[in-house]
This record gives C-alpha cells, structure tokens and sequence, in this order.
C-alpha cells in the first residue's frame, strides 16, 4: 500500500508519516524542500525521538520522496497511491492542488480505484478547503466522475512538534502526545483504517475542542509571553502570570465548547489539565516565535481566537481574555515572519481599528471590537 503525504515537515515526519509506516503502507513525501527531499531519498529511513524522559526513538523505514515542484511526478504519484495526506499547512493547500487534480485525471484514465485524500492542517474543513482548490483545476465532466471516487473526509491533528535544532536533518523529536480524528461519515464504503487514527460520525465537535483548547492556549502562552520577552513556550509557562492568563483563556472557549456541543465539564476542565502539562512540557523547546507564527492566519474569523469570541459573545458572555489574546497578537513582532511584518505595517499606515476590522472580519462598533481595542493599549503597559 502507498501513501503519498505532502510535506515532509515536522508534522509530516514526526506524525503523519510514522504512522502511516507504522498502519504498513510505504510512505512517499512529496516536498519543495529539495534538501529534505534528497536526504530521504538517499536514506529512506528517519528517527522519531519521543520527548519523555527516556528519549524512546522510533525508526520509520520504506520511506522515500518526490520533488514537489514537478507536477508531472506528483500527478503520478496520486494517481498511483491509496492514501493521500497532507501537512503543507492550509495556506498551502492551494498551490499543492493543481498536481492533486492532474493525478485525479490521470487515475480516472487508468480505471484507478477508490482514494481518499486527508488534509491533517489546523483548520476547520481542511480536507473539504483541499476539494474546492482540486474541483477549481476539473472540468464538469472530470468532477463528475471524481465525486464518486475521491472522498475529502476533514480531520483534526493534535501532536506538539517543534522547529527541529537536531544534528541529523531528518530526526525529528515529538512530544508522545498524538490524537488523529478523522471524519468517518465522507469516508467511501470499505476504506481501510489507519491505526491509530479515530473515525467518528461528526468531527466538528472534536476539531473546535481541539483547535480552540489547544491552538488557542499555545497562541495566548506565545503571543502573551512574547510581550513579555520569552523566547519558548516552555520560558512563559515556568511563570504564574502567563498561566493563568493561558487559563483563564482557555476558561472562556471552554464555557463556549461546553454550551455548544455539551461535554462535561469536569472531562473538560481535565483535557485542559492535560494540555496546560504538555505545553510545559522541559523535554521540548518550543519557539513562541513558531507558536505564533502567522498571526493574521491565527487572527481570521474562523481560526482560533475570533471564532470562540464571537461565540462566546453570541452566548451572552464578554470575552476580555480572548481580547487580551487578541492584543498581544497585534502586538507579535518578528521580522522573519511575513504575516507578523504585514500586521505591523497595517498597524503603522491605518492604524489600529481598520487593522482589527480587515483582518478579523470584526466590524467597528460590535462589543468584541471594542475590547480589543482596548487590550491592545492595555497589554502594551503590561510589557
Ligand atoms: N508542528 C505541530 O506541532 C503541528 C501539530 C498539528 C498540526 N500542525 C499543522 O501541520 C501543518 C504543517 O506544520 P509543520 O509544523 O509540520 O510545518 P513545517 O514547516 O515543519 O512543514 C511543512 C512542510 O511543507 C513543505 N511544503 C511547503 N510547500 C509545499 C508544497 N507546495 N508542496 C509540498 N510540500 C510543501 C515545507 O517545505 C515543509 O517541509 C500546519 O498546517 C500546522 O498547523 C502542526
Ligand atoms: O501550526 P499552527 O501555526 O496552526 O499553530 C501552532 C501550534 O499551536 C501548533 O502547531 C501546535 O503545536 C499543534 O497544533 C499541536 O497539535
């Protein structure tokens, strides 16, 4: 069995790709990185280290790569494989789906069998945004007949894998944490599951407890502990301060996710516990500065912070603290980050309130505008 997996970054290695080797098919990246694509070609094997005490490591073997720059191999490749995944992150997706929809043509040609195709991004609908990208290069007649062979069943990833300092470019060092839930009800009759992975009938409920529990603590550890000069998550969870500020926050998205898809809350208050232990996790060094990488991504009205505090509000409830997030994102410096740059150059040529009001969709005026407006004076005395 071959799995085609675009990206062979740090998820796409350290979680993505072992279990797939692990689930028995052979797994070939597909990346634009030609480095890492010539190394795993030569290789065909990399080692995953376990972030605990003992420094488990496991060997992912029958790898191997494609340069994902030449669409004529990467339409080969999906033409050719069972599974497709991906971990390009979603602002990818749309330059990897020109070569996914050649490769869908071209398996249409050969009498090619059923396949499903797996975005494993932090996103709401990432493997349904990948099928708009794809359906966007098909023709009607094309579409027609990919409708009934190629499903786009959503997902949620949950794994902490930091930006990789190691010796060996292709080692790569994970927290043991990993959940992988994948939409049961797109998947086509008789797919074989991957082990490991949880099918369920609805995934919605499972990616906004995941993207706004997990992705918005990290982003409030990052963005808060950034104005305070930390360098890693793990820097702005040894102080008091931040931790409750990453609480408190996660208490608001929290009463939203357990008034919306009614979980318990003391299993709630628990998945919290958890994540808070992960995030102060001293066998990983996590950078605030990829933490908060693109914060105008973090920043968009269906991503992790302005969804539960328009909902929240919707639900009668004022979100200072995802204001407060909020604020200390506008407020995310880092000349290496195109998103960050452009957020401060906004900030300087219109100023604030239009930055607020294109960027989040928040219109000027509405009550969660006007908290942010007034954390971000309020976080920049907090320094
Ligand atoms: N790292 C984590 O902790 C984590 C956990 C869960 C989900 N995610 C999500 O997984 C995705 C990837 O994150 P990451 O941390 O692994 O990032 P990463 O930068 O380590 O990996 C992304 C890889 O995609 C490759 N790439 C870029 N353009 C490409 C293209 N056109 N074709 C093929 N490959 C291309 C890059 O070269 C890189 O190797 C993101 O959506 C992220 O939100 C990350
Ligand atoms: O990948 P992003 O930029 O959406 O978010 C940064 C981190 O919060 C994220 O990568 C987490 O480490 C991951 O989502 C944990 O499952």
């Amino acid at each position: 069995m071959k799995a085609l997996h675009f990206g062979a970054g740090n998820i796409g290695r350290g979680f993505i790709g072992l279990l797939l080797s692990q689930s028995g098919y052979e797994v070939i990246f597909s990346d634009v990185n030609q480095a890492l694509v010539t190394e795993l070609q030569k290789r065909r094997a990399y080692t995953v280290t376990l972030a605990n005490e003992a420094k488990d490591q496991l060997q992912v073997t029958g790898v191997t790569a494609i340069d994902g720059t030449k669409i004529d191999d990467v339409a080969a490749a999906v033409a050719e494989a069972d599974l497709v995944t991906t971990a390009v992150g979603v602002n990818i997706l749309k330059h990897i789906a020109a070569g996914i929809a050649r490769g869908i043509e071209k398996r249409i040609e050969s009498g090619g069998g059923p396949l499903h195709i797996i975005a494993c991004e932090n996103a709401i609908g990432g493997s349904t945004q990948l099928k708009e990208h794809v359906f966007g290069h098909l023709d009607e007649e094309t579409k027609t007949k990919a409708t009934k062979l190629v499903a786009f069943p959503d997902a949620a990833v949950d794994r902490i894998v930091p930006i990789q300092h190691n010796e060996d470019p292709l080692e790569v060092t994970v927290e043991p944490f990993y959940e992988w839930v994948v939409d049961e009800s797109a998947m086509l009759e008789g797919y074989k599951p991957v082990a490991g992975v949880h099918y369920v009938s609805n995934l919605m409920p499972y990616i906004e407890r995941k993207l706004f529990t997990v992705n918005t603590g990290h982003c409030a550890a990052a963005y808060l502990g950034s104005l305070r000069g930390y360098e890693t998550i793990q820097q702005a969870m040894a102080d008091e301060t931040i931790v409750g500020e990453v609480k408190a926050t996660l208490k608001e998205t929290g009463a939203v996710l357990v008034a919306q898809y009614g979980f318990d809350q003391d299993a709630h208050d628990q998945y919290i516990e958890k994540i808070i232990g992960r995030f102060r996790n001293d066998q990983l060094t996590d950078e605030v500065t990829r933490v908060g990488r693109s914060p105008i991504r973090k920043l968009s009205p269906n991503d992790r912070l302005v969804k539960p505090a328009l909902q929240a509000h919707e639900q009668g409830m004022r979100p200072v603290q995802l204001a407060k997030v909020m604020a200390a994102a506008l407020h995310f410096v880092n000349a290496d980050d195109p998103e960050a740059v452009e957020l401060q150059q906004s900030i300087k040529d219109k100023g604030i309130g239009q930055t607020v009001s294109h960027y989040t969709s928040i219109p000027e005026g509405h009550p969660v505008y006007g908290l942010i407006l007034e954390s971000y004076e309020a976080v920049a005395n907090q320094r």
